[in-house]
Parts: structure tokens; sequence; C-alpha cells
């Protein structure tokens, strides 16, 4: 077959590109964290920043996803508007059925009461310095109107599966940064929320107890079936999970997924309108500037730099 009757054998570019635009997932079938085309622009009097410039994501329930990305590529911004916290300026976000933007007053109220939990980065912040761990878990389930006993039962357990029970009776100040992050994985799940978020929550940890921290979110995922997204910087969290999702630019730009103790491999992210982000390291090695060229072929497509003698000189 030559290279031109090959070319003719497939769907042109413009066909494609047509394809995934119309291209939605079966309903049903849309994943349990849903972000399609997520735009955050804050705005100050002097500037505006777009903290998010049209990020897909899918995330399906039961899996644990790192977030990984340069300082301010958007993540915990992303991670504000996935808690309820944050309103996005345009595009969709929905988590478990709820549609982040049109929640009202109420709606928000619950959602972030039963469907998402929050562990920060800064320990302080996850707990209150004046209830004891144990009381610290049962407040959540407290204003969920749950009944006081099953509230201390329900707590005790917690504590027990993420390996801090000894710690129950004892204020904030008394634990370690680990045994505190161990406690916040536990007030974050103790409404059995269906998502559990985590910005950073080993970031200010030394590495032994930063393990421990990632044990309790895995614990949180595999045991309290809570579907995880951890932002992290930690190699150590972000090599430990199936699927790691780099953000560039405020996009989801490459994905890299392992099997158990494998190595991973990397998948650069085709968003629905069917745009991608080439690595940098690609951009530069092949001088890709402004124009490039694509090839349709069988079986893959091809990215040539423009210029003479462009295509064959590296794709
Ligand atoms: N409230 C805000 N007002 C104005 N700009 C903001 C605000 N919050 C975030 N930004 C900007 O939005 C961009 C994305 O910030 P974000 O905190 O989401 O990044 P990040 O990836 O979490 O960074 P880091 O890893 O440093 O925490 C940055 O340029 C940041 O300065």
């Amino acid at each position: 077959m030559t290279d031109a009757s090959r070319r003719t054998a497939v769907p042109d570019l413009s066909a494609l590109e047509a394809r995934a635009r119309t291209a939605r997932p079966p309903a049903g079938d849309e994943g349990l964290v849903v972000c399609d085309n997520l735009v955050r622009v804050y705005r100050t009097e002097e500037v505006e920043v777009q903290a998010l410039q049209g990020l897909d994501l899918l995330v399906a329930e039961g899996e644990c996803v790192a977030l990984v990305g340069a300082s301010g590529s958007g993540k915990s911004t992303l991670l504000s508007i996935l808690s309820g916290l944050d309103l996005p300026t345009a595009g969709r976000a929905r988590v478990a059925g709820h549609d982040l933007l049109a929640m009202g007053r109420r709606e928000r109220l619950g959602y972030r009461r039963h469907t998402v939990g929050f562990v920060w980065q800064q320990t302080g912040r996850n707990l209150l310095p004046y209830l004891t761990a144990l009381e610290n878990v049962t407040l959540p389930m407290k204003y969920a109107r749950v009944p006081r006993r099953a509230r201390g039962a329900k707590a005790a357990e917690l504590l027990a599966v993420l390996g801090v029970a000894h710690c129950r009776d004892r204020l904030p100040a008394a634990l370690s940064g680990g045994e505190q992050q161990r406690v916040a994985v536990a007030v974050a799940t103790a409404n059995s929320p269906r998502v559990l978020l985590a910005d950073e929550p080993t970031g200010e940890l030394d590495t032994a107890s930063g393990e421990a921290v990632f044990a309790a979110l895995r614990r949180a995922n595999e045991e309290l079936g809570a579907t995880v997204l951890v932002v992290t910087h930690d190699p150590l969290v972000s090599e430990q999970v199936r699927r790691t999702v780099r953000i560039r630019d405020g996009r989801t730009s490459t994905e890299t997924l392992r099997e158990q103790g494998g190595a991973g491999e990397e998948f650069t992210v085709l968003d629905r309108a069917g745009r991608l982000q080439l690595p940098g390291e690609y951009v530069e090695r092949y001088g890709l500037r402004g124009r490039v060229r694509l090839t349709a072929e069988p079986d893959h497509v091809g990215v040539w730099p423009d210029g003479p003698g462009a295509e064959g000189g590296g794709g």
C-alpha cells in the first residue's frame, strides 16, 4: 500500500475532530466526578487570573487519583470547586449527580455535609483545637443528625481503621502532625462521603508520617469505599496510586497509569473537542512552534513542524 492510499483509507482529520466534538459517554456511564470544559477566572481590580482554562476530568467511582502539577497550575482551585466551596466561572462540573454550578444553598450544604469530605494541608485547619480526636470525628455526624450512640461507635471505629485509636481522648495539640492528619481523614469520612478530597495532606509531614497518612487515605478508598482525589507534590503518593493526572496551565495535560508495583505509562489527555497539549519536552525536541502539520495515518496521527521539508523531518 502506498503512503497516499494508506492516508485515504482512514477518516480525515476534520472528520475525527467533528467526531471528538460530538462524542459523549453513554448516559449512566459518566463517572462519579465529571468536569467538562471547566473555567475559573479570578478577577481583582487590577488583574484577571485564569486559574482553570477549560479543564476536563472524569473520575469513576472507587478510583484513587493523584492530581499533580506546578505551583499555580490550578489544582487547589479545582479541589475548592469540587468541594462546593467555590463556583466555576463556566463549564460543567457534576459530582455524584449534583450539578455544582446550579446547586442552591440547601443542596450545597447537604452536598458538603454528605457527598464530599475534605482534608487540608495545614493540620491546624482540619481539627477544632478544643475538642478531642473522638469529639472532632463525631461533630460532622452531629450536624448530620446521626443519633448520639451511633456517632460515638462510628467515630471510635474510624479512628481504629485509620490507625489512630490511641489518640481518641487527646486534644489535637497533643498529637503529632501525622496523627492529626489521620484524625482529619476520619473527620472527613465520618458521614461516609462518596468523594474524599485532600489538598497536599502530607505536605507538612516527614516521610514516615506522610506514608501513614497516605495509608489512611488508601484505607478510606479501599475499605470505606470513598473515591479519593488527592493533590500532591509528594512522589511517594503519586507513585503509589494507579492514576496520576497532571494539570498544566489550568487544564489536564497528561495522565500516568500504573499497574500495582509496576512502572507507569504516560498518556496525553485529549479533551472532548479533540484538543491536546503536547508535552513541553516534545515541543522543544521537534522545534514545534505556531503552526504544525498533522497527518492521519492508519493507526496514529503524526505531528510535524511547519516549514520546508518538515514532513519526514521528525514528528
Ligand atoms: N482567590 C484568588 N484570587 C486571585 N487569584 C487566585 C485566587 N486563588 C488562586 N488564584 C490564582 O489562580 C492560579 C491557580 O491557583 P491554585 O492555588 O489553584 O494553584 P495550585 O496548582 O493549587 O498551586 P500550589 O501547588 O502552589 O498550591 C494561580 O495563579 C493563583 O495565583
